[in-house]
């Protein structure tokens, strides 16, 4: 695990000392939009390329409205391998991996110094990729998902909205408790490095969690009766919790499968159709338990524990009142 210093890698770790033994996430640099008043980046079909980890639960929200959004036909993926070692992110034959489709690059970082040959970044997925000038139009999830939201409609005449105008106030609202609480704070929670840092994120973490099983005890998803991009931004960390943070994070409170509607909603997205096909197991338990060697050295992958995610979640009921 490292980073990109004037274009050339260094094998280094985040460094949690400088702050009481919080991990702090870096901003992601590049937030480029396509289409609407952009003209260097027009919605075109095969022009944008999605390089993503399955093991990562940002690149999942991308992989997620991909497939949502009708884009497969528009724009292909290239999966690297799920252990993120020395040399960060890499493509090897793996079983669910694809290797590098455009350049046949060995590693993730190659293609941000294709972007400029001596840049300064952390080498983090997803990343979304122009062909055409080879540059990285996003490398953060949360747009690239509001990207694929609305607009290559053109293309694919699917109209789904996940961030209707109206609800876009409430959407946020809920978007930045999870996001800090939830998404990255089980991060935060399996990467602190004081008793306190990691307290901290675990009492917020399932201070969040019981709130949201309170809120859907009462409506069906997150902003009421309506799929959202809220919705599928909570689903990437639910559906790694009890696998990979309850135990490799100590984020052992509860699991999902102990709180009755979390449980069953969680169900009930995985049932969305398309949506089991970018969920892989193999890939999340390899890459959190072997790449994430500070807190796992052993290198061991845990077999359990079972899980089902095909039961009937009998969710409908929320609308149907
Ligand atoms: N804010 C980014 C975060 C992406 C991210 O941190 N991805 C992780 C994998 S789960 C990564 O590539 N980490 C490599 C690193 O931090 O060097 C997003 O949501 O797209």
């Amino acid at each position: 695990m490292g980073l990109l210093v004037d274009g050339n890698w260094v094998d280094k770790w985040y460094n949690t000392k400088e702050n009481g033994g919080k991990f702090e996430r870096q901003a992601s640099e590049f937030r480029h939009s396509i289409g609407e008043g952009n003209s260097r980046y027009l919605p075109e079909s095969n022009r944008y390329h999605l390089y993503v980890s399955l093991a990562c639960p940002w690149a999942h929200r991308a992989l997620i409205f991909r497939k949502l959004k009708g884009l497969e036909n528009h724009i292909d993926v290239s999966v690297v391998h799920p252990h993120m070692l020395e040399a960060g992110w890499k493509f090897e034959p793996y079983p669910g991996s694809t290797g590098d489709k455009l350049y046949g690059y060995d590693y993730l970082h190659q293609v941000y110094t294709l972007e400029k040959d001596d840049i300064t970044t952390r080498v983090t997925v997803p990343v979304l990729w122009d062909k055409h000038t080879k540059t990285i139009v996003n490398n953060e999830s949360a747009d690239i998902i509001r990207i694929f939201n609305h607009r290559f409609n053109a293309l694919t005449r699917n109209e789904d909205d996940y961030y209707p105008e109206q609800l876009c106030a409430q959407i946020d609202e809920i978007n930045h408790e999870i996001y800090h609480n939830v998404n990255n704070g089980v991060y935060k929670a399996g990467f602190a490095t004081t008793q306190e840092a990691y307290e901290d994120a675990v009492t917020s973490l399932f201070t969040t969690l019981d709130n949201v099983e309170k809120m859907l005890s009462k409506s069906r998803y997150l902003v009421g009766d309506i799929l959202t991009e809220a919705d599928w931004r909570l689903f990437t960390t639910l559906i790694r919790f009890d696998a990979v943070y309850y135990s490799h994070f100590k984020c052992n409170v509860k699991r999902i499968v102990d709180y009755p509607n979390l449980y069953a909603y969680m169900c009930e997205l995985y049932q969305v159709p398309g949506v089991k096909d970018t969920v892989n197991f193999t890939h999340i338990k390899q890459h959190y338990y072997v790449s994430q060697t500070t807190i796992n050295p052993t290198q061991v992958v845990p077999i359990g524990p079972t899980l089902n995610f095909t039961s009937n979640h009998g969710r409908e009921k929320y609308t149907n009142r």
